[in-house]
């Protein structure tokens, strides 16, 4: 007998396929802290959550018997996944039970910022009768700013064109024919920021959608914005709002999330009248709750009967042979993919990965895995993008992943090579694995280097000319920025160059903007491979 704990409120209808399973015995036990959780957890062969339960590392320490922890939803940061891959307990989701409720709040919240309804219900059920300070705006011939366009952002956009919006949308995988077919612009974030007269963000909290909103967007946004948050806390400064809001920047905002939950009683959005907010209710309607319920019973049901399942979030057990191989690459393969992604301008459209060496002997479908996990992983966010759905979230967004394998690899004993496309640029990074030293990119684009692919990066693309070398040094250290390594590249003297500088920290923004100024200097990025 299967024994589940359900820790969080999750609907009866949901999980009755559970109660119903005669090899499978429920329990509800809610509300329970960390050290209760400890106590009983190591009875359980599943876990089914929502987003209160912190599934912490303790806790998957003591679950000795625990095979699968279920998230009736999408977000999956309440887990942690790490430590749940490393005792081999596989987390699943549910991604797309609550994607139509969360949209139709999103929608709540922009009408009820349009038209004030929530300030006119607490002035009307107060006793006053005030038709005067609650003057709105239509939502027709507006131009809705929607940043993310995975299932929810593509589903508000859809029913914001019925209320006869103009919609710019903005996503790292949204490629102009795919905006076209959805009947809407492709748009970079300052496009958004400037022109729109709403928005609406629908990304995952990752390190960089983190304040992807702040002070330098709020500092050219279009006058009397309205701005909706019902993704995650975080991806919108709030102090930097509150401020907007104040100088008249910000015409209101309705923000479902906080970047700590539940908020303080002093936090600024409770108190500004052109602030509306609700507890993260952008999942809380009776059919997402049964959705994603009945989703994750399901799933849990085929993990405990070991049979096939879907929407695993974390790595399963890789079979051994395969893993000695193909192991010392894997880290590799991630930080390469992670490398390119942030080097290339515009959605990716294919993927060529070419295998040499003696890792074409092998099959390398699990690397190739790997390599999509770096490139999707920096976009989507780390907890969502795993060597099991990879794959699969290239496919979904029509992201041809091309593969080939060669038994020379130049110099090398072994060669990794990852080329993305975009529509107006194809950029490629190629790795290998030097014994006795470990992981290196040994070529970017047409230029040979040897970088240890780890920490802060910042390539900057130069014309080979004196001087240049000494001018990015003194920079670097009058901002405190100290430079680890330096590598240079460039195929002939005076030509076309590139610099790659390993830093011991955070660029700051304003140092890449100063750097653009130098002479001879003609792009410069900051890269981060953790
Ligand atoms: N308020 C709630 O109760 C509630 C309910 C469901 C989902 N959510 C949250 O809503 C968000 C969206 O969920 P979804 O199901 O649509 O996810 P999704 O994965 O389908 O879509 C997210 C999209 O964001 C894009 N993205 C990533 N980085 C970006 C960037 N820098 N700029 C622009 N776009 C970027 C991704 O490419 C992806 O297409 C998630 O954060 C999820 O946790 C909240
Ligand atoms: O469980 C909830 O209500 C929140 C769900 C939501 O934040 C999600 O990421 O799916």
């Amino acid at each position: 007998m299967f024994k589940v704990l359900v820790s969080d409120p999750i609907s009866d209808m949901g999980i009755q396929q559970l109660m119903d399973a005669p090899d499978v015995a429920v329990d509800k036990k809610t509300g329970l802290s960390e050290d209760e959780l400890v106590a009983i957890i190591g009875e359980y062969d599943a876990l089914l959550v929502r987003s209160q339960t912190r599934v912490t590392a303790r806790i998957m320490e003591a679950a000795k018997s625990l095979k699968v922890v279920g998230r009736a939803g999408v977000g999956v940061d309440n887990i942690d996944l790490q430590a749940a891959t490393q005792r081999g307990i596989i987390v699943i989701n549910a991604p797309d039970g609550n994607t139509i409720t969360t949209c139709e709040h999103t929608f709540a919240m922009m009408m009820a910022l349009a038209r004030h309804i929530p300030q006119a219900y607490a002035k009307t059920v107060g006793g006053t009768w005030d038709r005067k300070s609650f003057l709105g705006v239509e939502l027709r011939n507006k131009v809705l700013g929607v940043l993310g366009m995975g299932r929810i952002g593509s589903e508000v956009a859809k029913r914001a064109k019925a209320f006869g919006m103009e919609i710019l949308g903005y996503d790292p995988f949204l490629t102009e024919e795919k905006a076209a077919k959805l009947g809407i612009k492709l748009a970079s974030v300052d496009e958004i920021v400037r022109n729109a007269d709403f928005m609406t963000v629908h990304t995952p909290l990752t390190p960089e959608t983190r304040h992807m909103i702040g002070p330098d967007q709020f500092a050219v946004m279009k006058k009397g914005m309205r701005i909706v948050n019902c993704a995650r806390g975080g991806i919108i400064d709030e102090q930097a709002l509150v401020q907007a809001v104040n100088e008249g920047i910000v015409a209101g905002a309705a923000f479902d999330v906080f970047e700590s939950e539940p908020p303080a009683p002093d936090h600024p959005f409770l108190s500004n009248p052109k602030i509306i907010v609700t507890p993260h209710l952008g999942a809380s309607t009776v059919e997402a709750q049964e959705n994603v319920a009945i989703d994750v019973s399901e799933q849990v049901l085929h993990i405990l009967r070991n049979e096939p399942f879907q929407n695993a979030v974390n790595m399963p057990p890789i079979p051994a042979n395969v893993m000695t191989k193909l192991q010392p690459y894997f880290e590799l393969g991630e930080k390469l993919g992670s490398f390119i992604t942030q080097l290339l301008n515009g959605a990716v459209e294919e993927i060529n990965i070419s295998f040499s060496g003696e890792l074409a002997e092998v099959d390398t479908q699990p690397l190739t895995r790997y390599i999509a996990k770096g490139i999707f992983g920096h976009h989507l966010g780390a907890d969502q993008v795993n060597i099991i759905n990879s794959l699969h979230l290239a496919k979904e967004r029509g992201v041809n992943i091309v593969t080939s394998q060669s038994q020379t690899a130049k110099d090398f004993t072994n060669l990794i090579t990852v080329s993305l496309r975009a529509k107006n640029e194809t950029r490629l990074v190629a790795g290998t694995l030097l014994t006795g030293y470990g992981p290196r990119i040994v070529q970017i684009d047409r230029f040979t280097v040897d970088v240890p692919p780890v920490g802060h990066l910042v390539l900057i693309s130069h014309n080979d000319k004196p001087g240049i070398i000494g001018r990015i040094g003194t920079l670097f250290g009058s901002k405190e920025v100290n430079i680890a390594t330096m590598q240079v590249g460039r195929q002939i003297e005076g030509g076309a160059a590139i610099m790659v500088l390993s830093v011991d920290k955070g660029v700051p923004k304003e140092l890449l903007s100063e750097m653009l100024e130098l002479p001879d200097l003609n792009k410069a990025k900051e890269i981060i491979l953790s």
